[in-house]
């Protein structure tokens, strides 16, 4: 019964379905089996990875069957000259990190989840994460996928090649999909060398101009060498010290904002020179008042490690409503003010932190409990908002359950009714992942 309740129940404790089954093929055949006989039989089918996703869209939000890839683990080939990896979809991200560790080269991706997220649960959300900023979206590192559509049919586009422009490039369409359309079997992705110098900064600041300086100097003096921008504000770096048993400031004095940035390449003389010159620049013009370099790959972890924990030291506040939302980066900073003011007094914390490279804020408010009230001020607000700035109402984590309603927010009716077409062509039963993403479709019956 556990492992039931594991499975029907995502990562936040927020989402819980009734799901009776669930299966754990080890093959793309059986995969098939499963689907053909759902789909013949009218069964509806949640396709589930790791289990890490924060939108509730792994998870059943019935009775659907859970179709768990876990068991789906080989990597079955890598070619070290061209970096192509090619793997089944339940492969654990950090374990095929480390596997090409050991042959001089890494994933193109990089979460906090990492240690129990799947690679196919990444590709179904286009999952962002921390290297973003550095190798863009899975829909350019993506080489080919072979999905299991709900009549059981597979359809492999997996090539040993980089190029390939021959017709619709299928593949992108189940890229962020979110187990709409098919299952994710197995991918071939295309990886980079691994970094031989790498260093990582943590620098305080005393306002979000600042913070959106340190932005624009890192990309004009650091250049092709910066492999990760992040921000998180004081409210987060509270969190880490008063959720996370050992969770310190290594600054000297907390600050209003908190600035990492991170640099890899191939030389290390090269790479600390460019450091240490913006370093000096950005202390100099006082965009920066206070920081930290570190000395050697521990203290590179534990630097990491405040900004990755953030997500789950909020869960000791109690209850968390999170929104990850894309917006102009001069202004992405206003809404966690505005949102302050607008839910006084019901709150723990309203925080703001997330991927600046990319225009990505991770606006989270925590409160005692769950509170009605104090939703009701959030949502539809924040969205709306994010609409009124042409932002994303999610930039990464996907729609999944939690925002299925919210697609019109950030795409227009044209494109919703495109994707519901999409959506009756590949999976005309309904059956697989029903209730996330899109909106039930009534504008098309
Ligand atoms: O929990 C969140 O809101 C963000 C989680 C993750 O995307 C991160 O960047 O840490
Ligand atoms: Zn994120």
């Amino acid at each position: 019964m556990q492992v039931l309740l594991t499975h029907n129940t995502d990562w936040l404790g927020k989402y819980r379905g009734s799901g009776p089954v669930v299966l754990k093929p080890k093959t793309t055949q059986e995969v098939s089996s499963i689907l053909k006989y759902c789909n013949d039989n009218s069964i509806a089918v949640v396709p589930q990875g790791g289990n890490t996703g924060l939108v509730g869209g792994g998870v059943p939000v019935r009775d659907e069957i859970v179709l768990s890839t876990s068991l789906m683990q080989t990597i079955e080939s890598f070619d070290p000259v061209s970096g192509i990896l090619t793997c089944q979809a339940g492969c654990i991200l950090e374990s095929l990190d480390g596997y090409l560790a050991d042959r001089g080269f890494c994933m193109p991706l990089d979460l906090g989840a990492k240690g129990s997220c799947q690679i196919g649960g990444n590709i179904a959300t286009n999952a962002g994460g921390i290297r973003f900023v550095r190798y863009g979206s899975l829909h350019g590192t993506v080489l080919g996928l072979e999905v299991v559509l709900p009549d059981g049919t597979v359809v492999d586009t997996i090539s040993p090649c980089r190029k390939d422009n021959t017709g619709y490039d299928i593949k992108q369409l189940f890229i962020g999909s979110e187990g709409t359309l098919g299952v994710v079997t197995r991918a071939s992705l295309l990886t980079s060398s691994r970094a031989s110098a790498v260093n990582v900064a943590l620098l305080g600041c005393e306002s979000y101009e600042s913070v959106v300086e340190l932005l624009a100097q890192a990309r004009g003096m650091l250049g092709e060498v910066v492999s990760a921008v992040e921000f998180l504000d004081d409210s987060c770096m509270d969190v880490i010290q008063t959720n996370l048993p050992g969770g310190t400031n290594p600054l000297s004095a907390n600050y209003p904002f908190y600035f990492l940035v991170e640099t890899s390449g191939s030389n290390n003389d090269h790479d600390t020179e460019k450091l240490n010159k913006y370093l000096e620049s950005v202390i100099e013009s006082g965009v920066c008042v206070d920081g930290t370099v570190a000395m050697d790959t521990t203290q590179q972890k534990a630097l990491w490690a405040i900004r990755e924990e953030i997500s789950g030291a909020l869960l000791g506040d109690g209850y968390v409503y999170k929104y990850d939302i894309s917006l102009p980066v001069s202004k992405m900073y206003d809404i966690v003010e505005d949102m302050r003011k607008r839910c006084e007094g019901l709150t723990v914390r309203v925080c703001g932190y997330g991927h600046i490279g990319d225009g990505n804020l991770h606006l989270n408010i925590t409160s005692k409990e769950y509170n009605p009230e104090l939703l009701a001020k959030i949502e539809p607000y924040v969205y709306e908002y994010t609409a009124g700035e042409n932002g994303s109402v999610s930039a990464e984590h996907g729609l999944g359950y939690m925002k299925s309603k919210c697609i019109h927010y950030s795409k227009s009716p044209a494109a919703v009714t495109l994707m519901h077409q999409i959506k009756s062509l590949f999976d005309p039963k309904g059956i697989l992942n029903p209730y996330k993403l899109l909106p039930p479709n009534s504008a098309n019956k």
